[in-house]
């Protein structure tokens, strides 16, 4: 359950289809208009597109003469519109579609059509529908404090949409996501950032009565999608429906956002429930943190199956996220996983984001796991720790894990600057290697979240002594005429189970 919640928040491997409830499969017989682009060696940066009654012409500026206003993008900053267009198959001519016989015309429709079934995927046994979608990066005006870049974050949302090949990367302008539309045949246009209510005013003035403009607060973080009924032309007769439709969408939008809201709501009592019993339990719980993709769940199965440390099958299954790893010298802790943290978080979606870390300000350790190969690790560092900082988690001790190792250029060097700082350790949680020592360092920061306890164990109490073995520190034993004093670090909440006990040693 808390897997597909956090797999639907943030780590969607699936096309935006299934995502998507109101879907519109496009007319397959609907003709995607050529694009005439001159590829020649004076080709300068400056391209015109402009949208004619049957699509949309991006010709260069010496070419043709231009009966409508042409929509001007300009420099270096559209080189992106260029990619877009220069990714699009280079169409023929209306001339050379003319000169074509009637057979080939037919064979093309049949290929046209077979190409259309051929976008149904089979994906984790569902049937998928490839959209072809079109991403934008939004750049806020004097956002200094966003250090990620357009392109960082453009490439950070193609992974999120999908692995689809049917995505396009574009920047920007109304004129070009209109072209792009068109052009390209897209279907959904994916933004990276939440819109404000004039760029969406924009929008649908725009693109009119043609666009459907949803901003959908279940969507995924930083998806505002919009739908493109482009069966329809632009300005064409079947404007009623169009109108229908929309308002179709919104009611199933309305609809489904409910369903969300309640199965959220679901989730986190189950959470809860796991979490009370984990507390019968006096084991340490050390919670995994980190940006999407850092390779938290990959390390949280590693220590369970690789052989080093075991799982215990009886909390498999009471919490899949949580999994008690022990540790070859008998000690063990509760590892728990936590839904990846994302820049550009949309406002609608902060609470139920934050309500997935409820449990963390329970852990007595926080493990913030970093992926040390991307280039943007320390933007990716920063974004946790902000979002920490605003949990009331300030009092829990921290241990870094710098993970990927096996991927960065000189492994050797990023682990001996590791070494050098406290706090740090260096694994690749791929292959396993540093998992031992991520273990004894995961040891020694529990013991600073532990609390000194000098206690006389009954001896008819005996289980009680090998927990405390277990799941602390012990110091030093003396067996006594009426039971064993024991002198050892242990876990807050394991020291309140011994308060009594605790109290006959002080008197
Ligand atoms: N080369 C390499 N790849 C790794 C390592 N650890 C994880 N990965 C890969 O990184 C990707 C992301 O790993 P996950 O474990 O899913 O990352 P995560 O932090 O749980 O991501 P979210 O659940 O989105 O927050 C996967 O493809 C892993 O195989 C590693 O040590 N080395
Ligand atoms: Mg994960």
């Amino acid at each position: 359950m808390t897997a597909c919640f956090s797999s639907f928040l943030l780590r969607p491997s699936i096309t935006t289809t299934e995502l998507c409830f109101p879907w519109h499969p496009p007319n397959p017989n609907r003709k995607i208009y050529p694009i005439i682009l001159r590829k020649d060696s004076n080709f300068s940066p400056r391209i015109f597109a402009r949208v004619l009654q049957q699509g949309t012409g991006v010709v260069s500026p010496d070419e043709f003469s231009l009966q409508t206003p042409p929509v001007e993008t300009k420099g270096d900053e559209k080189k992106d519109a260029h990619r877009v267009f220069d990714e699009f198959v280079v169409a023929d001519s209306e001339s050379e579609d003319k000169a074509l016989s009637s057979s080939t015309r037919a064979k093309k429709k049949r290929e046209s059509e077979d190409g259309f079934k051929n976008r149904f995927k089979l994906r984790n046994g569902r049937e998928v529908f490839e959209e072809r979608a079109y991403l934008v990066g939004v750049e806020r005006k004097g956002d200094t404090e966003n250090s990620f870049g357009i392109e960082e974050s453009l490439k950070e949302l193609t992974q999120l949409a999908s692995p689809n090949p049917r995505t396009y990367i574009g920047s920007g302008k109304v004129a070009e996501i209109k072209s792009a539309i068109y052009a390209l045949g897209v279907e959904t246009v994916i933004f990276d950032d939440e819109l404000s209510a004039g760029q969406l005013r924009n929008l649908e003035k725009t693109f009119g009565g043609d666009v459907a403009l949803a901003q959908m607060e279940y969507q995924l973080p930083r998806l505002t999608k919009m739908w493109a009924h482009l069966e329809r032309q632009a300005g064409g007769k079947v404007k009623g429906m169009g109108e229908k439709q929309i308002e179709v969408d919104k009611r199933i939008l309305r609809t489904q956002i409910g369903v969300l809201k309640k199965e959220l709501e679901s989730v986190r009592k189950h959470r809860k429930q796991y979490r009370n019993r984990r507390t019968s339990v006096p084991v340490p719980v050390v919670s995994l943190v980190g940006y999407t993709n850092a390779g938290k769940s990959t390390l949280l199965n590693q220590l369970t199956g690789a052989g080093v440390l075991a799982e215990d099958k009886l909390f498999a299954t009471l919490d899949p996220t949580t999994r008690r790893v022990q540790i070859k010298n008998g000690k063990e802790f509760l590892l728990t996983d936590t839904v990846g943290f994302i820049q550009k978080l949309p406002t609608t979606l902060v609470a139920a984001f934050r309500a997935t870390l409820e449990e963390i300000s329970e852990s007595s350790l926080l493990v913030h796991v970093v992926d040390i190969s991307h280039p943007l690790a320390q933007q990716q560092i920063d974004a946790v720790n902000k979002v920490l900082s605003e949990l009331d988690v300030s009092s829990i001790p921290r241990l870094m894990v710098w993970n990927k190792v096996d991927k960065v250029a000189s492994p050797e060097t990023v682990k001996l600057e590791a070494n050098k700082r406290d706090d740090v350790a260096c694994i690749s949680a791929l292959n396993g290697d540093g998992l031992l020592d991520f273990c004894n360092a995961v040891q020694e920061k529990l013991k600073d979240s532990m609390v000194w306890v000098e206690a006389l164990i009954p001896f008819e109490k005996g289980e009680l002594l090998s927990t405390i073995h277990q799941v602390g520190m012990v110091e030093r034993t003396e067996y006594m005429e009426n039971g064993t004093l024991v002198k050892a670090h242990v876990p807050l909440r394991f020291a309140r189970l011994l308060t009594p006990m605790r109290q006959v040693c002080i008197t």
